[in-house]
């Protein structure tokens, strides 16, 4: 098809596809090329440029232009969007081939440029990006020359204005000024490449050298060590790192490639490109802030991240205890290292090289404010809030262009910081196999190592919480307690916590090395003094506590003895010791243990804990706990007018560890230090909040419309509680809290859903009354989250598990089930790691159940071979209505076996086969099955290789059958001629 046509006629698409976004990054990228390749001339390209238009508009006079000027402008055009686009803005669009056939002039390769200014016209797109980070050096080589005024830098450096902004509003104003200016910039852009490792300005590379020198070991010496357990500080980090599972956080669609340390900050999963944020969230203990230490260690180390001359690593936590206003001049040189001598320079060249600069902020969710981008500060040498200071450098007022990682909880980040963000990495814990390397790494015996993973393999509920790092090392911590705890194997969380908690007082403290029965009785006075400092500062999202603290809560120098508070070095003086918990969840353990043994908390206090936390709740919580709030904690009031206090997680923790402690399994413990009424009492009242909290979430289930189904679309709230019911481990209260329960599906997609969180949802959701479709998609459930799912597959009619990252392992065993679940009849699998190993499986599945109804394979690693093997599942089956393989290599292999095997299905209403490397053979075996089927609606064969010949015998196919509506056939091998051609013939073909 001519590139003319192509840009007409897809004129709404590429539309879309330029401003959906929003951002004006892609336009401006396809301004630069057609401006370098000539195609645009630069009165074209002033009328065209997006600053204080409408984008679309822009775009629309574009599409405009290129058809005026003809099929050549078009073809360019074509090869310019296909460039510029990020693959995900490009889906649906066809290039016909322009993207590679018509090759565009190389940048800065055509004739050679006569004059300074046809050289900044003809290289401006690696210009653009050459320039982008280096904007003020450039600016000040055209002040000095006298090429600009202080008024045109001032223009340039607008803050709205992006990086690439910047930098053509630079190429724009120096075209305006003449080949004198061109040439001044050309020859400091020259010079500039000649010294790569200091680019910009090389006046002082000793000093930055001196003082990278000095940050590199004073990083290296705070990151060696792995802080926790007692603060002995004698793991090594080389020793204990294992690898964790991270992911660009979904919302692509694309199926999930695991990423490698690097990657955080690579190209993968941008999604921004303006935006210098990078996030990375993962659940309480997932091993956020290790992985940070990880990469701050490899960068001291000289091993990774060499792009950057300079890392400046913060702590929120830390961040959040500086009351002092200061400057980002402060900031750097006070929170991370000071330099020895010529500050002035130093802080001088890291402004002047934001690029080269990268900042670390660990821990979000622990500042005590919500991100906000109301209060502009973009002076760096102006003292201010340590927030102020955060939330601008995060979005850019503050040093533009500067590299930021931070992270943080996932509940924690709110919209306005996701606008901020270049892109989201998810970190989703340890792998199977990382819990294994995990233990291994660190039992020195491996005898000892060897026990706990068989302890653990025959305790899946235990395995699958495993996959949270810091479950994880308690487990391999408390090896002695999990390997001699016979009958009672832990199960939930509180169940580990308290071992951990058994361990510690009875290994560590110094007045009981013998172990006994009544360990609780002996410690009372420990628990309640650590609780009651735990949930003082909870209320106030408190992680810190100076001796005045400890001592206010009456804490003992046993108390610390016993290691669950470590030194936090960080903010430690030799006359001002402060102590933080050893993990944030043991800080939750502690309140909670304290509030279920405590007498002081009143009946409000404790309903209050169990409300859905919404920001606006986070004074009311203080207030809530108020009863046992301590008075400094009290006193700290709300935050200055304006900002929000940032959301409680932690709260929900502490909630769930309630629960757990309540729980009867844990009765004869507790009731060593607390009266039986007294339990009995906060044990009832929870299980009404737990019930209340249900019956909430279901009262807003909307009633269907006409013809749809009942569904409930839970948001994470409904995952807490029911994480809550699982700690009771009383089954009797999970059926009463779905009793009332009446969908007919249940929506959990997006919802960071993993094996700890299936072991849950099977324990409630089995006890559903009627069945259920459980569409779990785009969580990460993985092969141990199927098994865990398996006691509740008996109550879903259908499940969804797109997008989870389950192998053959995961599958077979739940299909293994499946069979033999009455209510089994649909599937849906899209975007995992599922290969042709599976598929005898689905065969079986297929045999022995008559009235499966649906198998959506889409999107994984079928081929001709497992295609071979879903037909002879097929050949006996009389109910399957749809099959979805999009996206699988059946080629015409599979295709003919598929077709053959679904002749004599009577039921088959949809097919895909959409994107399978299918040719014509295959085409006129799936004729056939359209001859003899009269029930099929809908056939997609988009994106394969289907020639003329192949269209044609499903033509005559379908001259012999009404039941198919239509066969979709976009992107396969037929010319325009012949799509037009075909179409005329026959109306269901749709391309
Ligand atoms: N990659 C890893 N290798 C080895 N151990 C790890 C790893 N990640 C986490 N851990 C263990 O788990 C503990 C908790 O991890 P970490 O504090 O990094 O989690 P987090 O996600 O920052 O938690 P939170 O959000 O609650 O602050 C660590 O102290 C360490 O013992």
């Amino acid at each position: 098809m001519s590139a003319q046509r192509l840009v007409s006629g897809q004129r709404v698409e590429l539309l879309r596809a330029l401003c959906c976004s929003g951002a004006a990054e892609g336009l401006e990228g396809i301004l630069d090329l057609l401006l370098a390749w000539d195609v645009l001339v630069w009165e074209d390209y002033l009328g065209l440029r997006t600053l204080g238009r409408p984008l679309c508009a822009c775009v629309r006079e574009l599409l405009d232009l290129a058809c005026v000027r003809g099929e050549s402008a078009c073809a360019l055009l074509l090869a310019a969007i296909s460039r510029v686009l990020p693959e995900a803005q490009n889906v649906g669009l066809s290039f016909g081939g322009y993207e590679q056939g018509l090759t565009p002039p190389l940048e800065g390769a055509g004739t050679d440029p006569k004059s300074a200014a046809q050289a900044l016209q003809s290289d401006r797109p690696s210009l653009v990006r050459k320039l982008r980070g280096g904007i003020a050096a450039a600016l000040k080589a055209l002040l000095e020359a006298g090429s600009f005024t202080a008024y045109d830098c001032d223009e340039v450096q607008l803050l709205l204005y992006t990086p690439s902004q910047q930098a053509r509003r630079l190429l724009d104003l120096v075209h305006s000024k003449g080949e004198a200016a061109a040439e001044v910039l050309l020859q400091h852009i020259q010079q500039k490449e000649h010294s790569p490792t200091l680019p910009d300005n090389e006046e002082h590379p000793t000093e930055c050298l001196l003082y990278q020198k000095k940050l590199r070991s004073t990083i290296s010496a705070q990151s060696h060590f792995l802080s926790t357990y007692g603060g002995t500080g004698t793991q090594s980090l080389d020793d204990i790192y294992t690898e964790a599972l991270l992911e660009v956080a979904q919302g692509s669609g694309e199926a999930q490639q695991p990423l490698g340390l690097e990657d955080i900050l690579g190209q993968a999963g941008t999604l921004n490109e303006e935006a210098d944020t990078v996030l990375v969230s993962g659940e309480a203990g997932s091993g956020k802030s290790t992985l940070l230490q990880r990469l701050h260690l490899l960068w001291a180390r000289g091993a990774a991240l060499q792009d950057y001359l300079f890392l400046f690593p913060f702590s929120c936590r830390r961040l959040s205890t500086e009351e002092r206003e200061l400057s980002l001049r402060e900031l750097l040189f006070l929170h991370c290292c000071w330099p020895d001598r010529d500050q002035d320079l130093l802080f001088q060249f890291i402004l002047d090289h934001p690029h080269r600069v990268l900042f670390t902020f660990d821990g979000m969710d622990e500042l005590r404010l919500c991100f906000s981008d109301e209060r502009r500060h973009c002076c760096p040498t102006q003292p201010t809030l340590a927030p102020t200071l955060l939330f601008n450098l995060l979005q850019g007022s503050l040093m533009k262009g500067v590299r930021k990682l931070v992270t943080s909880r996932p509940e924690a980040v709110s919209p306005t910081l996701k606008r901020y963000l270049c892109k989201e990495v998810a970190l989703k814990g340890f792998s199977a196999d990382g819990i294994e390397c995990f233990v291994r790494r660190h039992h020195g015996d491996p005898s000892v190592a060897a026990r706990v993973l068989d302890s653990l393999r025959a305790n899946t509920a235990l395995f699958g919480l495993c996959h949270i790092p810091v479950f994880c090392w308690i487990v391999s911590q408390c090896n002695r307690e999990l390997l001699g705890c016979g009958n009672g194997r832990p199960q939930t969380i509180t169940d580990i916590y308290l071992m951990v908690l058994q361990h510690f007082l009875q290994c560590r403290s110094p007045c009981r090395p013998v172990p006994s029965l009544c360990w609780v009785q002996d410690h009372v006075g420990t628990l309640m003094r650590l609780g009651q400092l735990a949930l003082d500062a909870l209320g106030s999202s408190s992680y810190v506590f100076s001796s005045v603290e400890l001592q206010r809560c009456g804490v003992t120098e046993e108390d610390i003895c016993t290691g669950f508070l470590i030194q936090s070095h960080n903010l430690s003086s030799p006359d001002r010791k402060h102590y933080e918990f050893l993990h944030v969840t043991l800080q939750c353990f502690f309140a909670a243990v304290f509030i279920v043994l405590s007498n002081t908390i009143d009946q409000s206090s404790l309903a209050k804990l169990f409300r859905p936390q919404h920001r606006q709740d986070s004074i009311l919580t203080r207030v809530c706990l108020g009863s046992c709030l301590s008075a400094s904690s009290k006193q700290e009031g709300a935050p200055e007018g304006g900002v929000e206090e940032a959301e409680r997680p932690n709260l929900r923790i502490t909630a769930t560890f309630v629960s757990g402690l309540l729980s009867q399994r844990h009765r004869h413990l507790l009731l060593q230090a607390c009266p039986a009424p007294a339990l009995d009492r906060k044990c009832r009242q929870v299980v009404r909040c737990l019930s209340k909290g249900m019956q909430k979430h279901f009262r807003s289930i909307p009633q269907p419309l006409k013809g749809e189904k009942k569904s409930m679309h839970a948001m994470p709230g409904f995952i807490w509680l029911i994480k809550c019911i699982y700690e009771m481990q009383d089954s009797s209260i999970a059926r009463d809290a779905v009793a009332n329960l009446e969908v007919e599906h249940l929506k959990l997609t997006y919802l960071n859903i993993g094996p700890v969180e299936c072991t849950a949802l099977a324990y409630v959701l089995q006890h559903l009354r009627s069945p259920v479709g459980l569409q779990l998609d785009y969580n990460s459930v993985g092969d141990v989250g199927v098994e865990q799912l398996l006691p509740c597959l008996e109550v879903c009619h259908s499940i969804y598990l797109r997008n989870n990252n389950i192998t053959d392992e995961g599958i077979c065993k739940l299909i293994e089930k499946g069979v033999q679940c009455e209510n089994f009849q649909k599937i849906a699998l899209f975007n995992n790691k599922l290969t042709d190993a599976c598929t005898k499986h689905f065969a079986e599945l297929l045999k022995k159940r008559s009235d499966f109804l649906a198998l959506r394979l889409g999107n994984n690693y079928i081929t001709a071979t497992g295609a071979e093997h879903l037909a002879e599942g097929l050949k006996s089956c009389q109910s399957l209505q749809y099959l979805g393989l999009w996206g699988n290599k059946v080629r015409d292999r599979g295709a003919e076996a598929l077709a053959l095997g679904l002749q004599s299905c009577s039921s088959l209403v949809w097919l895909s086969l959409v994107d399978n490397g299918i040719g014509s053979t295959g085409a006129r075996a799936l004729a056939e099955l359209i001859k003899s089927s009269n029930t099929l609606e809908e056939l997609w064969l988009t994106k394969n290789c289907i020639s003329r010949e192949g269209v044609e015998y499903l033509l005559q196919a379908l001259e012999k059958n009404t039941s198919v509506k239509s066969v979709w056939l976009k992107g396969n091998d037929l010319s325009p001629e012949e799509v037009e051609e075909v179409t005329q013939r026959e109306k269901r073909l749709i391309f």
